[in-house]
């Protein structure tokens, strides 16, 4: 493709025309013709870099039409609002996703600040996070609509709102999905976050981070439980590496800027409200519609094997490390003195196989699955997972205490009443 340059430089300029009528100026200028004709170009150019630069405005006005304005900036300044003595004000990326929506939420109900910031991106049902938005709204949580790659939007939300800790939720989940995508990858998990810490770095107070990791992140790493020390060089998938990488670029900004960041390895992550590209969800779906659902199984007919974590265990986890995350040093892009980084496994500790899980779903939809098994295919899956979560309960008292039957009882009758099964149940989160 030629660059913009390459479009407005004819590689050829010896073939324009000058105009003859003026003959006069024409022999004036005949031995520096050249120079004039590469006058006349750079005029052209300037004259077309700046309609081009106005188009380029323009354009980014209407990608951001959804943002900006009195009335806006009214509504981010009394969504930051902090309603308790000691509370804090969080800006939440990837708001209306399963934890972001989550966690905004109970944030909220303890009298923090939030503002959501969402691109309502379609690699799932929009409308599920539309649904999710009109939740958080109705609990007086604003939901602004724009990317994390959006320099100038971020820049303004920190002008509007000195926020003391970011919960940077927004990333494009799904360890499979990265064979189709792999650039959606990229454009969130790296250069999103990257943005996202450009922001921070410069922001006066800076902001602390606590960020979405995954416990993909251990890859082929057999030694189990999965601590935080153990090697995370072996991912077995784009998600995992863009994970991992992640993780390498906030000890970065940690180093350099003094920036206080907190990485969560979370462990496939259930519940009400959840993603629809994750196994419990869809097979949940097709078991309810009759269809048949297909089963990965590892080497030798081996079950894989997940550390299924419900998803108010995680939120609990992440306001714990919200709470404990300590102070960024940093101001205005300058460090002032060593900040904490901190990465932490966030998992249930009981592996549970995904025919066993099939089995629980069936029990709660009174309904029989058609199970077809196959063997894994090489797609980025990892045979089991399994966390050790000590750090996370020395560091501030982490327990999960929701159980895999208990969590999945708690997403059917979510899901029974959200698509109208059960139209006598509540629509409540
Ligand atoms: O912990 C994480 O960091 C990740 O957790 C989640 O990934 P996974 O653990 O892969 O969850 P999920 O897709 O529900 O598959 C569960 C099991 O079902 C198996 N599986 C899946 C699909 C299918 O059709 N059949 C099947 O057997 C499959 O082989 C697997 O054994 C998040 O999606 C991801 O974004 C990330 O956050």
């Amino acid at each position: 493709m030629p660059s913009i340059e390459d479009e407005l430089f004819p590689s050829t300029p010896g073939k324009f025309k000058i105009d003859r009528s003026n003959r006069q100026l024409h022999r004036c200028f005949a031995s520096t013709s050249t120079m004039f004709l590469w006058a006349l170009f750079l005029i052209a150019l300037t004259a077309s870099y700046l309609s081009f630069q106005s188009f380029v405005d323009s354009g980014s006005r209407y990608l951001t039409a959804s943002w900006g304005g009195i009335q806006w900036e009214k509504q981010v300044r009394t969504s930051a609002q902090i309603h308790r003595s000691g509370g804090i004000s969080v800006l939440v990326t990837g708001a209306t996703g399963f934890v972001g929506s989550h966690v905004s939420l109970a944030l909220r109900k303890r009298g923090d600040g939030v503002v959501g910031l969402d691109n309502f991106n379609n690699y799932y049902d929009p409308s599920l996070k539309r649904a999710r938005r009109s939740l958080l709204s109705s609990r007086g949580i604003f939901v602004v609509e724009g990317d994390i790659n959006d320099a100038k939007l971020l820049a303004k939300l920190f002008d509007v709102v000195a926020f003391t800790h970011v919960m940077h939720l927004a990333a494009q989940a799904g360890v499979r999905y990265a064979l189709e995508n792999p650039q959606s990858y990229v454009h969130s998990n790296i250069a999103g976050l990257v943005n996202l810490l450009e922001t921070c770095k410069a922001a006066n107070p800076q902001p602390a981070i606590v960020w979405a990791s995954s416990s993909s992140v251990y890859g082929l790493n057999e030694k189990v439980p999965f601590s935080e020390s153990d090697r995370t060089d072996q991912p077995a998938s784009l998600y995992a590496a863009t994970k991992k990488a992640g993780e390498e670029i906030t000890h970065t900004y940690n180093h350099i800027y003094g920036l206080a960041i907190t990485g969560l390895r979370f462990f496939t992550v259930y519940g009400p409200w959840g993603r629809p590209d994750m196994a419990y969800f869809s097979f949940t779906r097709n078991i309810l519609q009759g269809k048949p659902i297909t089963i990965y199984r590892g080497k030798n007919r081996v079950d894989l094997a997940r550390d299924f974590t419900y998803i108010d265990d995680i939120v609990k986890g992440c306001l714990g490390s919200l709470d404990s995350s300590g102070k960024s040093t940093g101001s205005g892009g300058k460090k002032r003195g060593a900040a904490p980084y901190r990465i932490f496994n966030l998992g249930n500790t009981a592996p549970v196989t995904v025919p066993i899980l099939v089995d629980i779903l069936e029990k709660h939809l009174k309904v029989k699955a058609k199970r077809n098994f196959v063997e894994m295919p090489g797609n980025g899956d990892v045979p089991f997972t399994h966390a050790n979560i000590s750090s996370a309960r020395n560091e501030f008292g982490y327990k999960p205490t929701t159980d895999l039957e208990t969590g999945l009882k708690k997403f059917v009758r979510w899901y029974l009443s959200y698509y109208g099964y059960n139209t006598k149940a509540k629509l409540v989160h």
